[in-house]
C-alpha cells in the first residue's frame, strides 16, 4: 500500500467533510491548507475576492504546513471549485511542493460543475502522474452517505493499484 497523504483547502466545510472521510475510512495522513490571511467567509468579498483571486492565478502565501509532501507517494489534493477553477490556497501548494514523479489524485466539491478545474488542476502538476479525480455536488447539503461511499470506494481502488 502507497503512503498517501490528504492535503485539502475547505472554506464552507464540503472539501473538509470529504478530506476528514478519506482520512479517517483510510487512515491516511491530512492536512488542511490554511491561508495567512484567511478569505471572508461572508458577504459580497467571499465571492467577489475568491472569484478573481482564482482566475488571476493569484497564489497566497500559506501557513507552515503540517506535513511534508516529499515523504509521501500518492496525494490525495481536495480543492473546492471558485470561478470555474481551484483555489488560490491549492493552487499555491501545488507550485511551491515538488510533486516531482509522484502520484496525484483530485477531489473537489463544487455547486454546479468541475469540468474546467480538473484541467487546470493537471496543469499545475506538470512533473507529477495524475492518476484520478473526483467530484461531488455540495456532499453536505446532499446525500453525505454517498457521496462518502463513492469517495472511499475511488480512493481505495487508487491506493490498491
Ligand atoms: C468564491 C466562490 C466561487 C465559486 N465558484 C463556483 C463555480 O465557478 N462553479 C461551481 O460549480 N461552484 C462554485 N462555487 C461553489 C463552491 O464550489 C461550493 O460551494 C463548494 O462546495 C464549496 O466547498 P467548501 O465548502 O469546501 O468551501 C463557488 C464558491 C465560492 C465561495
Amino acid at each position: 500500500m502507497p503512503n498517501a497523504l490528504v492535503v485539502f483547502y475547505s472554506l464552507d466545510g464540503d472539501v473538509r467533510f470529504l478530506a476528514r472521510t478519506l482520512a479517517k475510512e483510510l487512515v491516511l495522513d491530512s492536512m488542511e491548507l490554511e491561508l495567512v490571511k484567511p478569505h471572508p467567509t461572508h458577504g459580497f468579498m467571499k465571492y467577489f475576492k475568491g472569484g478573481l483571486l482564482a482566475a488571476t492565478g493569484a497564489t497566497p502565501p500559506l501557513r507552515p504546513l503540517a506535513h511534508d509532501a516529499a515523504h509521501y507517494d500518492l496525494l490525495f489534493v481536495g480543492t473546492p471549485v471558485w470561478n470555474s477553477r481551484p483555489t488560490p490556497a491549492v493552487r499555491t501548494f501545488l507550485k511551491s511542493a515538488d510533486l516531482k514523479g509522484k502520484r496525484v489524485a483530485f477531489f473537489t466539491s463544487y455547486g454546479d460543475n468541475d469540468v474546467k478545474t480538473y484541467r487546470v488542476l493537471t496543469s499545475l502538476v506538470p512533473g507529477a502522474k495524475v492518476v484520478g479525480h473526483i467530484g461531488f455536488k455540495l456532499p453536505l447539503k446532499m446525500d453525505k452517505e454517498q457521496c462518502s461511499a463513492d469517495l472511499v470506494r475511488w480512493a481505495k481502488d487508487l491506493l490498491n493499484s
